[in-house]
């Protein structure tokens, strides 16, 4: 039995190279957030025992997966990119289907997961320790980085490729085998993309995958005692559940959780680009990233032209299906984050906020989880809309006089995941470089729209303070081992 055959539609969990039913027998049902009537698929319901059978397969395969060259742990990655490549219209319209952002986003994050795959496969022939000169001149000395050995992953459901592949992809290339649990509202996406590692022909064991309620089993993924690190991404209140479990068990962790993002747009500023950029980074996948813009501090002298063009642009937004060609935003990804959000928005009238535009379900979308584009005005830095992280397509406009205000008001958070300046003067660009308190500043850009390569997470609570992609994944994937060798 394949995961792919359409007409049973029921994806099984992956353990030890096999796709295998869990032991419960019961599934979960996965439906289109665009059309709540419409099934994609099963998913399995695990138990404890499903994920103890994948982390002691993890187990018995972890050593002589760690004792494959760096070349040959990528070349299996490399096979994986080219199969996703080559499905990456099935995969992203899978993504579509199950979270809602449109196609092309979907083919989008795919192709980034192409490339992710590449890239940490090119880290199978970096260097992984440093020499470093003893006081003895006849010894050698020098670190080399070893892996963990069986990590487990928690995903969220907003990066269904993406993120799966960047926590995986460095586990595996520094030698480690993983078990990865994904959301369950893109369970059969994750299986999508689990299917390209086994049709690469990785050995059995190295990655296996448990679907199920995080309530049920997430917390096995932490406590299990084959298990010796945990990556997960996700809201706070899970984060840190698992943080203290793993802190008890004296093993590593790494979380990626929330964010509140400030864009801040200078009276210099390049109006057209602060605009189209707060759009981007704020509505794009319906505001469903961690890194999305949230807070759009403006100064005084342009706040009016500003929220003009921003207006006029929110509203020629396109929301519908995210297949259907000509829609720019899709629907939430379902009822629950839906309720949420139209929560946050009664919220925010309720303490005072001036609603500028959206702020309802669209007429003629009964179908989905839609919710309209949402500015609000007027928003002060004690609201819980400018405080709380939202998750949905809402942005809050706050005017300052200064841009020492608008650092300020931008620090005023307990997140410090993203962030952005919109100015054209140097000394702007680097008192805000300096003075944001967040793990990715960024100049004349959105605040989404991260680059694998390059080190990801945040300060203060967005992050357990590690960093995830580019090289920075090694820091957390491997361990340093100090050797000392006297001929
Ligand atoms: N930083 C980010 O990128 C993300 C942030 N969020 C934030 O979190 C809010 C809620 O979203 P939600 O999807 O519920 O986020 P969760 O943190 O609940 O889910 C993230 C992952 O954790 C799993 N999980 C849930 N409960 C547990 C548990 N007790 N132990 C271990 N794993 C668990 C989930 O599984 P399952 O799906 O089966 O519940 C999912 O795989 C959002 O509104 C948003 O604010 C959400 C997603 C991503
Ligand atoms: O901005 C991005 O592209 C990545 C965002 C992200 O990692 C997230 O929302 O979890």
């Amino acid at each position: 039995m394949t995961t792919t055959d359409v007409k049973l539609k029921t994806y099984l969990n992956y353990i030890n190279g096999e796709w295998v039913a869990s032991e419960t027998r019961k599934t979960g049902t996965s439906n289109n957030p665009a059309n709540k009537d419409e099934i994609v698929g099963f998913y399995q319901l695990s138990s404890s025992n499903d994920f103890h059978q994948a982390a002691t397969s993890a187990r018995a395969a972890q050593k002589e997966w760690q004792k494959l060259s760096g070349n040959v742990r990528g070349d299996y990655l490399l096979k994986a990119a080219s199969i996703l490549e080559e499905r990456i219209d099935e995969v992203a319209t899978i993504m579509t289907k199950e979270m809602g952002k449109t196609f092309p986003e979907a083919k989008g994050e795919t192709a980034r997961g192409v490339a992710i795959l590449r890239y940490y496969a090119g880290e199978g022939m970096r260097s992984n320790g440093d020499v470093i000169p003893s006081s003895d001149s006849g010894a050698l000395m020098f670190t080399s980085r070893v892996p963990l050995g069986v990590v487990g992953i928690v995903t969220p459901w907003n990066f269904p490729v993406a993120i799966p592949l960047w926590k995986m992809a460095p586990a595996l290339i520094y030698g480690n085998t993983v078990v990865i649990k994904p959301a369950s509202e893109t369970a059969i996406t994750c299986a999508k993309v689990i299917e390209c590692l086994h049709d690469a022909g990785i050995p059995l064991g190295v990655v296996n995958m448990v679907t199920g309620k995080g309530s049920v089993i997430g917390q096995d993924i932490v406590e299990h005692r084959e298990i010796d690190g945990i990556s997960f991404t996700g809201s706070n209140a899970v984060g840190k559940q698992l943080a203290y479990t793993a802190v008890s068990r004296g093993i590593k962790y790494q979380l990626e959780m929330g964010g509140k993002n400030p864009v801040i747009v200078a009276n210099d500023a390049d109006l057209d680009l602060a605009v189209d950029a707060t759009i981007s980074g704020g509505l794009k996948s319906s505001g469903q990233k961690c890194t999305a813009t949230s807070r759009v501090i403006v100064q005084n002298d342009v706040y009016d032209k500003f929220k003009e063009k921003l207006l006029r642009k929110v509203e020629e937004i396109t929301v519908g299906d995210g297949l259907e060609e000509g829609t720019w935003m899709g629907p939430l990804v379902s009822e629950e984050q839906l309720n949420t959000v139209l929560e946050y928005i009664e919220i925010g009238k309720d303490e005072g906020a001036k609603l500028l535009v959206g702020g309802n379900k669209p007429l003629n979308a009964v179908d989905g989880h839609y919710v309209e584009p949402t500015v609000f005005e007027d928003v002060s830095p004690n609201m819980r809309i400018a405080r709380e992280e939202i998750f949905g397509p809402v942005l809050a406009l706050m005017k300052v006089d200064t841009l020492e205000e608008a650092l300020t008001m931008a620090n005023d958070s307990e997140y410090g995941l993203s962030a952005s300046i919109f100015t054209t003067n140097i000394s702007n660009m680097l008192s805000f470089m300096e003075d944001m308190d967040a793990g990715m500043v960024r100049v004349n850009a959105e605040s989404a729209g991260v680059e694998l390569q390059a080190p990801f997470g945040g300060m203060k609570q967005s992050s357990s303070h590690s960093r995830e992609q580019g090289r920075a994944s090694m820091e957390f994937y491997t361990n340093v081992k100090t050797v000392f060798v006297k001929g």
